[in-house]
């Protein structure tokens, strides 16, 4: 059925009235309003996937609705240059409630508001996590249907690797839209960092995305193509050939600010929704009569559900929302990937690119990769990880460790990966390196917390945004911490192992904490307490942009939000697909596996019936 269409469709279109119908009230979808068979709330990572997959069959429409403009800027395709997005107007620029185990700091979070989601914006490192964290969903948690195997056709589909330089891709998709291969890598990333891994005892592991296990120290994979342009979920799945599909329309500058239910029949469905292209601007509606498909992100999908009455009673009675359904997980279960202040070395001049801050000496660099698509602006920054176990008795992790409990899935996933990037990472690289100095930055990141916040609403106005609280470090027994201590503890290692010092300029010995080179500049005979790391942790510790699990799937209808087909428990009509959906954290970067999901999720719609 193909209810609404247009020969003078443009794609993407930023006219609402081009594709909905101006209403004054937000309570039904007019009969005479555009109707299509899915409206995508969110045109991300997981919206891009579900639109181009969904759309292969032209007997299905769709609209996709993205809040955000194009992805059609400089630093949305220069690798290198993803933070030069962070507080512009395509980043929603959250920030969290003060975090009292940490410093009391308020934390930004950057999340991506534009064609592409996240994807448009991210680091660009290509994981699938350890095959244990979906082998725990299906057979821990109870999420059948969602285990590593099952997933596995879907991570081949999706990927369009690239081989360079011998790499094996047996494990790996080839002919998939999303393109992924190896970026630059630094002479200090690969000779320095990457072999000091080795000396501490981290295996080097070629390929950390294949059904073995992903430990190991590796060169990331990143999502980039062969000009050397990122490849987001936009760019893969939303190419000129789909956009050109008359069963697809695009719509930029929307944002979907109610969900309309049709409450007249027992269970409540929904049978499409309001957008509004600004604050107070008006109103316009359009019906969907198959699904309305939430795939608005961790924070945006939770704050969407509570605003139109599915959520923890306590919100909706503190706003006054009427009750569509009570659900005590919308927005519960939230977990993030937290990272330590970052260390820092002084590295010789030139090694890092730090000197590409000043614009004359990076003027070559934008030429080389303009025209070759190589170099470091082809980098991803994050060019190298380790991904390790806090009980791996043969690391470094130092004797505190020993009180650290290990939360790996399924006993052996890791729970510990530490970056390394050439370059000085220090508030979210907003402080670039002093003047003439060239920073090695490792980052060593908990990957399993048990540490849970939450995402609510402190409004009924769908444009303010939503209250986000990680709770970090507030697991009962400090665990996170002391995980994250065992990590740093390697990282101190390898700072000091044999292979890293060619690449490493001398500083003044200090065990001052407030050196910014401590704990590398720490004297070699000096004892560096836990205590002084576990302050020092703090000071500037932030987020890896990973949060998960605010309507988290179950197979029970008491347990979560969505059912196993990723459909809202209690009501008709309404789907979530996006990294709201985990049922639990993962212990790597969840690009991958939400593009995998988004490839499930879309022959799942398809085949649902017509509501
Ligand atoms: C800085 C950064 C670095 C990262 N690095 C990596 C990495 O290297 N590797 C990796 O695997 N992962 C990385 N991630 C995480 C990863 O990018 C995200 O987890 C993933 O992209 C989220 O996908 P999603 O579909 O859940 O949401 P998103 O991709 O965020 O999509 C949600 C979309 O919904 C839109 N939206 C929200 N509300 C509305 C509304 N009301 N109406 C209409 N549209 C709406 C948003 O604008 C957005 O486009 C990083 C994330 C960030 C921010």
């Amino acid at each position: 059925m193909i209810p609404f269409l247009s020969s003078s469709k443009s794609n993407p279109t930023s006219s609402p009235g081009s594709y909905a119908t101006r209403v004054d009230d937000a309570a039904t979808i007019p009969d005479n309003a555009n109707h299509y068979d899915f409206v995508i709330v969110g045109g991300g990572t997981a919206g891009c996937v579900l639109a181009s997959r969904l759309t292969e069959d032209p007997s299905i429409s769709v609209l996709v609705l993205e809040a955000g403009p194009t992805n059609n800027v400089l630093p949305a395709k220069a690798p290198l240059l993803f933070n030069k997005l962070f507080k512009t107007e395509r980043d929603w620029d959250y920030t969290t409630v003060p975090q009292p185990k940490v410093a009391n700091r308020e934390l930004y979070w950057p999340r991506g508001r534009m064609l592409g989601g996240s994807s448009s914006m991210n680091a660009m490192i290509y994981h699938h996590g350890s095959y244990s964290d979906f082998d725990e969903w299906a057979e821990k948690l109870g999420c059948k249907g969602w285990s590593y195997a099952d997933l596995a056709p879907y991570f081949r589909k999706s990927e369009g690797c690239v081989p360079k330089n011998g790499f094996d891709a047996k494990d790996r998709g080839t002919t998939g839209p999303w393109k992924t291969g190896h970026s630059f890598f630094s002479d200090m990333g690969k000779d320095g960092f990457l072999k000091a891994c080795e000396q501490v005892g981290i295996p080097f592991s070629p390929d950390i995305n294949t059904p073995r296990g992903t430990e190991g120290i590796t060169n990331t994979m990143t999502f980039i193509d062969q000009k050397g342009l990122r490849s987001s979920a936009a760019t893969a799945y939303l190419t000129p050939d789909v956009l050109a599909r008359s069963n697809l329309t695009v719509a930029l500058a929307a944002t979907v600010t109610r969900i309309v239910f049709d409450k007249s029949a027992g269970t409540p469905r929904a049978t499409g929704v309001v957008l509004q292209t600004t604050t107070g601007g008006s109103l316009y509606a359009v019906g969907a009569t198959r699904k309305v498909v939430l795939a608005a992100g961790s924070i945006n999908t939770p704050q969407i559900l509570m605003l139109n009455g599915i959520g923890p009673s306590s919100s909706l009675k503190a706003l006054s929302i009427p009750t569509v359904r009570v659900n005590e997980h919308v927005g519960a279960h939230l977990k993030d990937h937290f990272c330590t202040s970052g260390l820092l070395l002084k590295a010789k001049p030139g090694y890092t690119f730090d000197y590409l801050n000043t614009t004359i000496k990076a003027v070559p660099a934008l030429v080389r990769w303009l025209s070759f698509g190589t170099g470091p602006i082809s980098s991803n920054i994050a060019e190298a990880a380790a991904f390790i176990r806090s009980n791996d008795e043969r690391l470094p992790t130092g004797s505190s460790a020993a009180s650290a409990r290990y939360h790996g899935s399924q006993g052996v996933g890791p729970d510990l990966e530490i970056i390394g990037a050439p370059v000085a990472y220090i508030d979210h690289g907003f402080t670039p390196a002093p003047p003439g100095v060239d920073i090695f930055s490792l980052v060593p990141i908990g990957l399993r917390p048990q540490s849970e916040g939450f995402v609510s609403i402190k409004s009924k106005d769908p444009f303010e945004k939503a209250v986000v609280d990680p709770r970090y470090w507030s697991d009962a027994d400090d665990n996170d911490r002391k995980v994250l201590l065992a990590g740093l503890r390697v990282c101190i290692a390898i700072t000091h192992a044999e292979a890293l010092q060619p690449f490493l300029e001398p500083v003044e010995p200090s065990n001052d904490p407030d050196n910014m080179f401590w704990p590398w500049c720490a004297p070699k005979d000096a004892v560096i307490s836990d205590e002084d790391l576990l302050n020092w942790m703090s000071r500037t510790a932030f987020t890896l942009y990973h949060p998960v699990g605010t309507a988290r799937m179950s197979a029970k209808a008491d347990d979560g939000v969505v059912d196993l087909d990723l459909n809202v428990y209690g009501v008709k009509g309404l789907a979530v697909c996006d990294a709201s959906i985990f049922p639990q954290q993962i212990s790597g970067h969840p690009t991958a596996p939400i593009i995998a999901i988004a490839e499930k999720a879309a022959e799942l719609f398809a085949k649902s019936a017509s509501i």
